[in-house]
């Protein structure tokens, strides 16, 4: 009767008896103790001798599992090849090698010799146990490194002089692709056939490891490439962009996380180790292509601009009303709540370059909110096709980001009225668009501002006024405001202008939007440049340039007119009286 016990590893028990089966005295009575995984040579002597310490050699030498025979009749002989192996050959690791057996007669060469012949048995094995231990004396580069053989996952810890590989430190995925079994002779002393893959990742390690001296053997074909990309979150705009395979240049320690997740917790990369972000996703963003989102975090997602309310000039009766109706709304949802709560989308229309654009942004910084901007006209014709994706995209990472505003420039050419020459596109993409906006206002938790700007309110179809809840016009400067943009300015510069100076360029320049300022002052800034004799252009110092004066303005004033005519101004003063919200 076999007294068999199976370990957790034993499962080629059976087919280890069966073999030995053939020889029953060996087996009679014999009690597995722990299995070795399988040995082919049972006729050896070695294993003929039936020795109970005959597998416990073998078990120092690879830290594999030993059969016991309890009818042994040579009780030391394992024992010594045990020692043997331990102290003579090179695989040979006397500090895994279990208890210690003390011998009972001295070492013979008979014993090397039965030594090699077990251990050259030992490698044409084709026990899992035995190759998964081979396998991994291979990635570690140790003696073994030559010897190919079927592999599996390792189920035990294993060395290299000091280093410990725990369990799974090593891909699996990968020693299942190629079962080349050849024998340890013909392999033992030549390049050991890889494959381009195995190759690849080897070349790619190397070239990583600069002065690092770690072994990264570990890092696989399918662990490389495995950082994962952190799209949906938030990346600031310093943050360096991680590209989805290990780049050569990047840190040694920025080790995949699947490396360092199948190395289990006992894994350890050498050096100071930087943490491997974890991707959060986000369930609001599923279904929407990465690709998108990327774009929009990168492209449509203001990161820095900080915009204040003093840096918009005039104004004054825009910025009270939107402080209210929307900045504190935003800031203090637990009050504004219910009918106090705020617009969910607020049209800003008037004249081109009255500072729109600079209000969406300074509500956005002042209300602590994201700011995403986008030109309606790129999303008809940047994206062809693709827009009402990309206006849904928009929309699930505002959520994400929330509390946002969502600015959209031109509104107009995306809400334009119906017309036969529609095209398609633009109809699913308007379309679209009335969905996310009906989302963001019936879902009264989400706090996504969506504001419109336009020149042309007149060409914005009923439906969508309807759903921009206010109706703002944002008029050109006042003689007032074109006072605080020209003094803001030339307050930066070098300039000789005194109080009625600027208070001349003001008479001088009604019916100039703030953006019609700002270029007047860029070219009269030209000015004492111009002045300066070309063959000093080159040597003169900043200081030497002369401050710019009223004659610079004039001048320029030549050069920049109001680019906003009187008729303009009135059909907006009439829809402002037709449909504004503080039309008056
Ligand atoms: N009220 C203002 N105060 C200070 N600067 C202003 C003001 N209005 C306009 N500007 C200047 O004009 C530039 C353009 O302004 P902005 O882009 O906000 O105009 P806009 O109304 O959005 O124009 P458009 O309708 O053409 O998109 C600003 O960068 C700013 O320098």
């Amino acid at each position: 009767m076999n007294n068999r016990v199976r370990t957790s590893d034993n499962h080629h028990t059976s087919e280890t008896l069966g073999r030995r089966g053939s020889n029953p005295s060996v087996f009679n009575n014999s009690t597995a103790v722990q299995t070795f995984g399988r040995h082919k040579s049972d006729q050896s002597p070695l294993n003929s001798s039936n020795t109970p310490d005959n597998s416990r050699s073998s078990m120092g030498l690879l830290r594999a599992k030993a059969f016991h025979f309890n009818n042994s009749e040579s009780p030391d002989n394992s024992t010594l090849l045990g020692q043997q192996q331990r102290s003579n050959l090179p695989y040979g690791n006397s500090d895994r090698s279990g208890p210690a057996v003390p011998s009972t007669r001295p070492h013979t060469a008979w014993d090397s010799g039965l030594a090699v012949q077990r251990e050259e048995r030992f490698f044409h094995s084709e026990s899992p146990a035995t190759n998964r231990v081979m396998v991994n004396a291979q990635k570690v580069g140790g003696p073994y490194a030559n010897f190919g053989q079927k592999r599996k996952c390792p189920d035990q810890a294993v060395e290299k002089g000091n280093r410990k590989y725990p369990r799974n430190s090593f891909s699996c995925a990968e020693d299942d692709e190629e079962p080349y079994n050849q024998g340890p002779n013909e392999n033992a002393h030549t390049t050991p056939f890889r494959t381009a893959k195995q190759q690849l990742v080897i070349d790619q390690q190397k070239k990583n490891n600069h002065g690092h001296g770690g072994d990264r053997s570990h890092i696989t074909g399918t662990s490389y490439g495995a950082v994962k990309k952190s799209l949906g979150t938030r990346r600031g705009p310093a943050s360096k962009f991680v590209p989805p395979v290990l780049s050569r240049d990047s840190d040694e320690n920025d080790f995949p996380s699947e490396v360092t997740s199948r190395a289990g917790a006992g894994f350890k990369p050498q050096g100071p180790q930087t943490s491997v972000p974890e991707e959060v996703e986000d369930e609001r963003l599923r279904g929407i292509d990465p690709k998108m989102i990327e774009l929009i975090n990168n492209e449509i997602m203001d990161h820095g601009t900080k915009i204040t309310w003093e840096d918009i000039a005039g104004l004054d009766f825009a910025k009270k009303t939107i402080k209210e109706i929307v900045v504190w709304p935003m800031l203090r949802p637990d009050i504004f709540t219910g009918l106090r709560g705020p617009p969910k989308g607020l049209l800003l229309f008037g004249p081109p370059g009255t500072g729109k654009t600079l209000i969406g942004k300074c509500i956005a910084s002042q209300s602590k909110s994201t700011f995403f901007c986008i030109s309606a006209s790129s999303l008809t014709s940047k994206w062809v096709g693709e827009g009402e994706k990309m206006v849904r995209a928009l929309f699930a990472v505002a959520r994400v980001h929330q509390p946002a505003v969502v600015f959209i420039d031109e509104i107009d050419s995306l809400l334009a009225q119906r017309s036969d020459t529609e095209h398609e596109s633009s109809r699913r993409i308007k379309t679209e668009f009335l969905v996310q906006l009906d989302g963001a206002a019936t879902a009264s938790e989400d706090r996504i501002l969506v504001i419109g700007a336009t020149n042309r309110p007149q060409e914005i179809d009923e439906a969508a006024r309807r759903r921009f809840v206010k109706r703002l016009l944002i008029p050109l400067p006042e003689a007032v405001a074109r006072r605080q943009i020209v003094s803001n300015l030339m307050s930066q510069q070098h300039s000789d202008l005194g109080d009625n100076d600027v208070q001349a360029i003001c008479d001088q320049t009604d019916g100039y939007s703030g953006a019609d300022m700002n270029n007047l002052c860029r070219e009269a800034a030209l000015g004492p440049i111009r002045s300066i004799p070309l063959e000093q252009i080159e040597t003169i110092t900043s200081d030497q340039v002369r401050p710019i004066t009223l004659k610079d303005f004039q001048d320029a004033l030549l050069q920049v007119r109001a680019s906003v005519s009187s008729k303009d101004l009135q059909l907006y003063e009439e829809w402002n009286h037709t449909f504004g919200s503080f039309g008056h």
